[in-house]
């Protein structure tokens, strides 16, 4: 490891292959040792008390000395992952034009249509180029629309890329398309960083959308683009526009279908045993049926069929519930993106309350995705209880202050029974002389090992095969001790080894769909290619 004496200053990409190996003498104190060097930030971040000040700190740490910063991620990657991504990366989103310092990542705005090469060429390592997260801002986290402050959701997504898979830091690309914000607060805000006015038309979007991803795989050929909170219709627009023509994918859609039906898939095993049901009988309930709510309902319902439920039988055991209750045929018009799950076997009037729904649709698992702070209420949780010996209970909206439920709160009302994952981190509890765990459903499990694999066998677009293939990784990846701890995810620490493991079974789905574009990786045994994919990863 080095430490930088001169980091170069453009736009948050270190020259860290130009950083010399052992300091010129006279340029460091004399006694500057690297490892203890790391102990000391790893002191200066936890002598701050706010956790906005910490992310700050980190902040500009990686920007000085990035190889120093990611080391005390991965050694302490429990205790840094809640600082650079979610809950605090919500609030520094949220304050990102006041707490501005340097420019880091790509901004693209409405006002370069029709001349967004250039804009991209002034990347300054286009070669390199890698992955790439893209937010409009629209919807950053459960926060609405932030407008250019969704920045700070690149980059922290890609912080995670780097020390959860290893990409090498100057592949990263941050990006915030700047289309305007609807967001009142900040167009009165002199600080706000954006231009300053309302969104603009969805026709004037598109024309942009479709200059912008021409040209971003014109400037940067091997790249592949994960689209990240963008507003609903627009995440399954584009998702749908882009992704047979580019590698791209939709985070919030299929990386939390698959992280769910991950933890789903460990937490039904539990469940299935206590109560006898058949794993793929279990009947899911979304309190949330946006982006994430149905990219989850679909990642489910095509586990099911693969199991040998009909896609119809697997359609019936999904609910979904938004701001007018259960989403139902008779209720009328609905968006696109909910028809497919509405149900036809139900026409009373509209079912509003989630103690009612509970009652009407028997579920054995239920997943907050609504940013309804506190919705699964005591009354709710015992409701699941009441039905099920082990009850699913995912409160999975972000940021913490969103989710739907606490983890004590989930623990006291199941009498410890709850089999229970939140979006953003909880700590664990006592109960009945135990230590109870609580996972993290978030998509931070899946999309450094998606990326990693895709990136690595080139492939030239992202297949549904390959988001399961993680998604099936991912759930096998506990181990025996994990198990009997009653974890539903494995330990983040170990992100390093399951991100390679995810990559190595994306590299054979992608292979299988042949949208691989790198031949020597077909040759490879699975150990082989294990080890190829290892020795591919950055360390700090
Ligand atoms: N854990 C993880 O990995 C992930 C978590 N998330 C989190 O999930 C949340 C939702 O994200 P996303 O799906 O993209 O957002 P959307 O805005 O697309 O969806 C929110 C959904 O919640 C519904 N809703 C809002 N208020 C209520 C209410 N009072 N009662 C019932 N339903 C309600 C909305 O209803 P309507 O359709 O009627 O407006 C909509 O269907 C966010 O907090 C996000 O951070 C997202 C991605 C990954
Ligand atoms: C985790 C994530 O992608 C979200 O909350 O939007
Ligand atoms: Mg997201």
């Amino acid at each position: 490891m080095t430490i930088l004496l001169t980091p170069y200053r453009s736009n948050g990409i270190q020259k860290l292959s130009q950083s010399p190996a052992t300091p010129k003498p006279g340029l460091t104190p004399p006694a500057l040792n690297a490892s203890i060097h790391a102990q000391r930030c790893l002191k200066q971040l936890r002598s701050k008390d706010k956790s906005i000040e910490k992310y700050i700190y980190l902040s500009h740490l990686k920007n000085e000395d990035p190889s120093i910063f990611y080391k005390l991620c991965l050694e302490n990657m429990a205790e840094i992952t809640p600082i650079i991504y979610t809950p605090t990366v919500g609030d520094a989103c949220l304050q990102f034009s006041h707490i501005y310092r340097r420019p880091e990542g790509l901004y693209v705005s409405i006002k370069d249509k029709g001349n967004i090469r250039s804009v991209l060429n002034n990347w300054p390592k286009l070669d390199e180029a890698r992955i790439s997260v893209v937010t409009d801002g629209s919807r950053i986290l459960g926060l609405g629309d932030l407008g250019v402050n969704g920045m700070g959701i690149s980059i922290g997504k890609l912080s995670l890329y780097i020390a959860g898979a290893g990409i090498r830091p100057e592949s990263t690309i941050p990006i915030c398309l700047d289309l305007g914000t609807n967001n009142q607060k900040f167009l009165d805000d002199p600080f706000y960083l954006g231009n300053r006015h309302q969104r603009v038309s969805d026709k004037e979007m598109e024309e942009f959308m479709d200059e912008f991803m021409h040209e971003m795989f014109r400037a940067f050929p091997k790249l592949m683009v994960q689209f990240e909170d963008f507003s609903t219709d627009n995440a399954f627009k584009y998702l749908d526009r882009f992704r047979n023509k580019y590698a791209v994918f939709n985070d919030d859609i299929q990386g939390t279908g698959a992280v769910i039906l991950s933890g789903f898939l460990n937490a039904a095993k539990i469940a299935s045993a206590a109560s006898g049901r058949p794993l793929t009988s279990h009947r899911i309930l979304f309190f949330g049926a946006g982006s994430a709510g149905v990219g989850v309902a679909m990642q489910l319902q095509s586990f099911f069929t693969l199991q040998g439920r009909s896609i119809e039988e697997a359609r019936r055991q999904i609910y979904l519930v938004d701001l007018e209750g259960l989403v139902y045929n008779a209720r009328g018009r609905l968006p696109e993106y909910k028809k497919y799950f509405s149900r036809d076997d139900y026409s009373g009037p509209p079912m509003t309350n989630l103690l009612d729904i509970i009652d009407y649709a028997k579920p054995t698992a239920l997943f907050g995705l609504s940013t309804v702070t506190g919705a699964f209420t005591p009354e709710v949780i015992r409701a699941m209880a009441a039905n099920n010996p082990r009850p699913i209970i995912f409160p999975l909206s972000n940021p913490v202050r969103l989710s739907e439920c606490s983890f004590a709160d989930a623990v006291e009302h199941t009498h410890g029974a709850v089999l229970f994952a939140s979006g953003s981190p909880f700590p664990q509890q006592q109960y009945g002389g135990r230590t109870l765990y609580p996972g993290q459903g978030n998509n931070m499990y899946i999309f450094p090992g998606l990326g990693l694999g895709a990136i690595l066998a080139r492939v030239s677009s992202v297949t549904d095969s390959m988001v399961e293939a993680s998604s099936l990784e991912l759930a096998d990846s506990l181990t025996d001790e994990e198990r009997s701890l009653g974890l539903l995810y494995p330990k983040i620490e170990r992100i390093r080894e399951i991100s390679a493991d995810i990559a190595k079974a994306v590299i054979r789905a992608a292979q299988n769909a042949d949208v691989d574009r790198s031949n020597d990786l077909r040759k490879m045994s699975d150990s082989e290619l294990l080890r190829f994919i290892h020795g591919k990863m950055w360390k700090p």
